[in-house]
């Protein structure tokens, strides 16, 4: 089991630590379940699917890299496919808190870079912040979406963010999870083409500033993100966030070797500055760019 998830371990309850513990025994535990996974997981703890995600999310806040507040958030975003995708809070100290990615964003960027298309429950162990429900009205779910919490029935993210602002107010159409295309011709070795094909894929329907980083850790493994605007513009995720989203989950910490942005130089808004600081703050000097051109 990966030493992050060992003490969380222990505060299960037993019935589900023994169910859990050949998955997490898995070397390649990505910290997401297939469907499969948690219909086993139902079926040797007797939990419905609502009790199960919260009785998870210790191993899903133990995922947390909260440099700067020690307070680990936890969130589960369960898929239309029947999958679970963890998700943690992330601080970056030596940067700004612009940088910081929540639990809620982290799991709903984890199901949505596994093209997962649709979310019916996010589990999370506080109440979601004001950005968060933002963020989440960004979703083709819209304010159907459940949120599940500890000790409360679960409800619609219309309970909590009545009288919503989101991408409707603006005239756009698209949403967050559904599959886009943008079409950027593949370019360059496969750390370029993982960015450029993320970037194909990012949704930046303000700003039509597509974007996407691919990062190679020192595993060798490659960890692609895709740029997720806000209609509110500040919730936004920027593609260096959601390439570490992954590399997290998979358990890999933030060692980078190289990286590679995907973007145009003369788009409206630019991520090259902001992603090399970040980089830069955690200790990788090596960032390329790509240039975007339509096929
Ligand atoms: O909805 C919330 C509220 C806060 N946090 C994180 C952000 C930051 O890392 C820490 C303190 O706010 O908790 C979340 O992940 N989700
Ligand atoms: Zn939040």
């Amino acid at each position: 089991m990966h030493p992050r998830f060992q003490q969380a371990f222990t505060t299960l309850p037993s019935d589900l630590q023994q169910a859990i513990a050949p998955v997490l025994a898995a070397d390649d535990f990505a910290a997401r379940l297939t469907p499969q996974q948690v219909a086993d997981l139902q079926q040797q703890t007797g939990l419905d699917a609502d009790a199960l995600a919260l009785a998870l999310l210790p191993l899903a806040a133990a995922c947390a890299l909260a440099t700067l507040s020690h307070f680990n958030v936890g969130a589960i975003a369960r898929g239309a496919s029947g999958s679970w995708y963890f998700g943690a809070n992330m601080e970056f100290a030596g940067t700004t808190m612009q940088q910081t990615i929540h639990a809620e964003q982290s799991a709903i960027t984890h199901a949505w870079l596994h093209d997962e298309a649709k979310l019916e429950t996010v589990t999370v162990n506080y109440t979601p912040c004001g950005h968060c429900r933002q963020f989440m009205n960004e979703l083709n779910s819209g304010t159907a979406l459940r949120i599940s919490l500890p000790n409360r029935p679960a409800t619609t993210l219309a309970n909590y963010l009545p009288d919503s602002f989101g991408p409707g107010d603006l005239d756009i159409h698209e949403r967050l999870l559904t599959p886009v295309d943008h079409g950027y011709q593949p370019a360059g070795d496969a750390l370029a083409q993982a960015a450029i094909a993320a970037a194909s894929r990012s949704h930046a329907p303000y700003s039509k500033a597509h974007s996407g980083v691919a990062l190679e850790s020192v595993s060798g493994k490659i960890y692609a993100g895709r740029y997720a605007e806000n209609a509110a513009f500040n919730p936004s995720l920027p593609p260096l966030q959601a390439a570490l989203i992954l590399m997290n989950m998979a358990g890999e910490g933030q060692a980078i070797k190289r990286a590679v942005l995907a973007e145009h130089p003369q788009a409206l808004l630019v991520q090259h500055d902001a992603t090399r600081a970040t980089l830069a703050m955690l200790g990788c000097s090596d960032l390329h760019l790509a240039a975007l051109t339509k096929a």
